[in-house]
């Protein structure tokens, strides 16, 4: 059982408060700028209808009422189509700003984020349901990148190659990739974002975004202070839906979208590649990953507990970079193991709005299911519940930790997107290597040693595009963020980051004599 408050569950503040045209019921009502609630598509800089005058409703996860107003379902495909043609036809004009002004703007937005922190976070906190600490976190990531790709605006350098043919002067330039789409998940519904339009906006880009029906009021948030920063009609336009298949199929098709940049899981990540395929779109994937979390003998064994509580247990287990194996060595996984359970006991799961909560819900009962399925399969094949292993109420799991999870258990397999901590006994370096990639998935993964030959060796190893050593937090701006097999392509964030949204192109000048 665990020891865990869940008195939070169920309490919404009763006040509600009036924006222009809607009530703000439960968490939405503390908003100190209640104006940044938007419920519709954002097109060529203007609010717009529905055409269908169809809506979908929006559920906080903690408490399973709705919030903010019911939010318009714009996502026809003639409503995609005009979408894209407000993208295209500013790309006209936008790609020919300078890299200056276009600095300037996101410096702008970038401040007002900043600006607006309580009330963005809350929102964060009402729709994807994780703790108001922790959305002010995704909140301060998400606005480190707008900060973070404002800078590299001004550093699209390009070459200067030398000639094999006389008279010849050869040079390389950068050029914005063009109307790009982006469909992002509800995990982390402001950061998934920013991460994309940031570095497409300082490239000279435009945008069509979908942003996800689970939790669309952050992204439409940041459209309005898009708005404010003094971007141009049609440089970013949302587009609200339910119907992601239809939108999807839409934007991957379209020939005036330039390029496709997704975050989700490996399934949907194939089905855009296929669509994307009849025009041979640029796409950035970044997908699902299977993360090892490997404790060597040779580790400091605390690190390692508060690493894998860090990686393991951010946003109750649904970020893509959590780890999904834990992998300890024989001498140290009693250790680790009862100082694992005794961390994860002094967890405090509940609304995500209340204080001292640390551990939300899952986002929907699909979650709930598959987290489910996972310890009831392991547990059929051996494994020990060490802790938790059960529902709470609700869109809440408890906490879990599996001890001696067997070979071709589920979990093992593929990625839970939960809070349940699967840890698997090995005996020797080779052998945990060989565990560790056998899996076709690649984003991130994480060791705990102190040995520095070690160290290089299973960094090496490793196949993802992500590795921690001895740390369990990795996500920065200035990092390249992405994965390698089935996880996907691409590198969001870093120097490498505007590399996604430009073309290079190479000049080559004749009849200019020699040196
Ligand atoms: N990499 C990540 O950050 C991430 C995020 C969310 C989910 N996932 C993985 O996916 C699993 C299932 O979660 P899910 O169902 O929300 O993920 P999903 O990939 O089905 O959905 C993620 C987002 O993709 C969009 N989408 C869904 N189907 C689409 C389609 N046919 N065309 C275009 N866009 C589409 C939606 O906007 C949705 O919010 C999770 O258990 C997890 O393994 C990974
Ligand atoms: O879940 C996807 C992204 C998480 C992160 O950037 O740390």
């Amino acid at each position: 059982m665990l020891p865990t408050a869940i008195k939070a569950l169920n309490v919404l503040p009763k006040r509600s408060i009036m924006t222009s045209s809607v009530s703000l019921a439960g968490k939405l009502s503390s908003l100190k700028n209640p104006s940044l609630i938007k419920s519709q598509s954002f097109i060529n800089n203007e609010w717009v209808k529905s055409a269908s005058g169809k809506s979908f409703k929006v559920y906080d996860p903690s408490t399973g009422e709705q919030i903010g107003p019911d939010v318009e379902e714009c996502g026809s495909p003639e409503e995609v189509e005009k979408a894209i043609n407000v993208a295209k036809e500013a790309f006209k004009t936008y790609r020919n700003t300078t890299p200056k002004s276009r600095q300037d703007m996101l410096t702008k937005l970038y401040k007002l984020m900043l600006d607006n922190t309580d009330d963005l976070a809350t929102i964060i906190t009402a729709e994807n349901g994780k703790p108001l600490a922790d959305a002010k976190g995704e909140h301060m990531y998400s606005a480190s990148f707008v900060e973070w790709f404002a800078a590299e605006a001004m550093r699209t350098y390009g070459d200067v190659i030398p000639s094999t043919i006389p008279g010849l002067r050869n040079m390389v330039i950068k050029q914005p990739v063009g109307p790009v789409a982006i469909i992002t998940p509800w995990n982390f519904p402001s950061a998934m974002i920013t991460r994309k339009i940031a570095p497409a906006l300082a490239a000279g880009c435009t945008c069509v975004i979908k942003v996800p029906a689970e939790t669309p009021f952050s992204g439409l948030a940041l459209a309005e202070l898009v708005k404010q920063a003094g971007f141009p009609a049609g440089v970013v336009n949302v587009i609200t839906s339910e119907d992601s298949k239809t939108v999807g199929e839409v934007l991957c098709a379209s020939k005036d979208i330039k390029k496709v940049s997704f975050t989700g899981s490996t399934n949907v990540g194939k089905i855009l590649a296929k669509q994307s395929a009849s025009t041979l779109k640029k796409l950035s994937l970044e997908l699902g990953g299977n993360a090892p979390f490997i404790v060597f003998d040779d580790a400091d064994v605390d690190a390692a507990v508060q690493g894998a509580i860090a990686c393991k247990f951010r946003s109750s287990g649904q970020t893509c970079v959590c780890a999904n194996r834990l992998l300890v060595q024989s001498s140290v996984f009693d250790e680790f193991t009862q100082k694992l359970v005794a961390a994860v006991k002094s967890f405090k799961v509940g609304d995500g709005a209340e204080q001292g909560i640390t551990h939300g819900p899952l986002i929907h009962n699909r979650a709930l299911e598959k987290v489910e399925h996972h310890v009831n399969d392991a547990v059929e094949r051996g494994a020990k519940v060490l802790i938790g292993g059960k529902r709470i109420q609700g869109n809440f799991f408890e906490p879990t930790v599996l001890g001696d999870v067997p070979e071709g258990a589920a979990c093992l397999q593929e990625e839970t997107f939960g809070p349940l901590a699967a840890v698997v006994r090995f005996t020797s370096e080779d052998e945990v290597i060989e565990m560790a990639n056998d899996t076709d998935v690649g984003l991130a993964g994480y060791f705990y040693s102190r040995d520095i030959g070690r160290i290089w060796r299973v960094a090496e190893a490793l196949e993802v595009g992500m590795v921690g050593c001895n740390t369990g937090v990795i996500s920065q701006a200035t990092i390249p963020f992405g994965g390698v097999k089935e996880s996907g392509y691409g590198r969001e964030g870093s120097k490498y980051g505007m590399a996604d949204y430009e073309i290079i192109k190479v000049i080559c000048m004749g009849g200019l004599g020699t040196s």
